[in-house]
């Protein structure tokens, strides 16, 4: 089995015996969910409460990699808006122990069973994309040395009781040093329908990556719709990108906004944050803003959401659409 360099170990990570990991999990018998990684179990720790211990399922070259870099990483940094690494277990399985998030992922959210019976309501994903936003402000220029996510989706975004979000999945990421120094990757990473055109092409890693797949996840909080999906009546599989882009062309907002909020959004909101999502999918990617940027403006969306006190907004309203969309659709670059 491998060995967690010294180094790793030095940290304030709990490391656990598969055994204590068995009895945490009472013997995996409450599966949360199935990532690349492998399967995710609720578990239960005296000084902790409720976790979830995600068990990998491959010891793959790739999944040993992603493990140390995950334990790496969430050992050294800290944030309220990113999950917190527990412990680990490196003798029988590669194992990591995180604080458990009760609401699952905004992927879930948006895209899950209940999604339709019980939509989130758009101040609550907008309140999500605020956390997240600024948990990449802070991998990206908060933490010394500085983060690239390079796995931003919407099934990384956790959500705790209280629906606070946080990002998880640092198993891909790099920080900005050590990036440099290795130059450029051989192969793409990151995962279909997030993945900057830009990187594709060049495989240049910067953190203009994250800005790219976070304007994705955004499209996906007002659209409702996956990052990739099949358009009827040719089942032509289409982006959210392609998609939003020409909705928007098309200025009317109930065409754009997931059909299962039901009007209840204040216009004036949504069309910030649509114009934040176009600026995080620009080209050439250094027209896309940093992060803090991105963070600031979602706030400002957030408080015209909660100022209006809407309820129930027609989204018919055309004056503010119409004149909001114009100055839009100046920026709306369709390839
Ligand atoms: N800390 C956590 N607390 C509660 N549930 C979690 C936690 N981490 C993961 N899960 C659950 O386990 C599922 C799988 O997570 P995982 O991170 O392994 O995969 P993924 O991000 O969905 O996919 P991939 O890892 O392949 O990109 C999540 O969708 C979520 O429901």
């Amino acid at each position: 089995m491998p060995v967690i360099p010294k180094v790793i170990r030095s940290g304030q990570l709990q490391q656990f015996a598969s055994e204590e990991i068995k009895a945490i999990t009472n013997n995996f018998c409450m599966k949360l969910g199935e990532g690349g990684f492998g399967s995710v179990y609720r578990g239960y720790l005296e000084d902790k409460g409720v976790v979830a211990v995600k068990v990998g399922s491959s010891s793959t070259h790739q999944g040993l990699k992603e493990f140390m870099n995950e334990v790496d990483l969430l050992s050294r940094v800290h944030h309220k808006s990113l999950v917190d690494l527990v412990g680990y277990s490196d003798e029988d399985k590669l194992v990591l122990v995180y604080e458990f998030m009760a609401r699952g992922s905004l992927f879930e959210c948006l895209h899950g069973p209940r999604s339709k019976s019980s939509p989130l309501p758009w101040a609550t994903r907008l309140s999500i994309m605020v956390d997240a936003a600024q948990g990449l402000h802070y991998l990206h220029e908060g933490c010394n040395p500085e983060i690239i996510h390079r796995d931003i989706k919407s099934s990384n975004i956790l959500m705790n009781d209280r629906m606070e979000a946080k990002l998880a999945d640092f198993g891909i990421s790099r920080n900005k040093l050590t990036n440099e120094a290795e130059g450029p990757p051989t192969m793409v990473m990151g995962s279909k329908g997030y993945v900057d055109p830009e990187y594709i092409s060049s495989l240049k890693i910067t953190e203009k990556v994250d800005v790219y797949s976070f304007g994705v996840v955004l499209f996906e909080v007002v659209c409702g719709r996956r990052s990739t999906f099949y358009i009827l009546p040719t089942r032509q599989e289409t982006s959210i990108v392609d998609w939003a882009k020409s909705a928007i062309l098309r200025g009317v907002i109930d065409d754009i906004v997931d059909p299962c909020l039901d009007g209840k959004y204040d216009v004036e909101s949504v069309w910030k944050v649509l114009e934040v999502a176009l600026a995080c999918v620009d080209m050439p990617s250094s027209k896309r803003p940093r992060m803090n940027q991105v963070y600031q403006d979602l706030k400002e969306a957030l408080e015209l959401q909660n100022r209006s006190n809407t309820v129930d907004v027609d989204p018919h309203f055309t004056g503010y659409t119409t004149e909001m969309s114009s100055s839009f659709l100046a920026n709306v670059d369709v390839r």
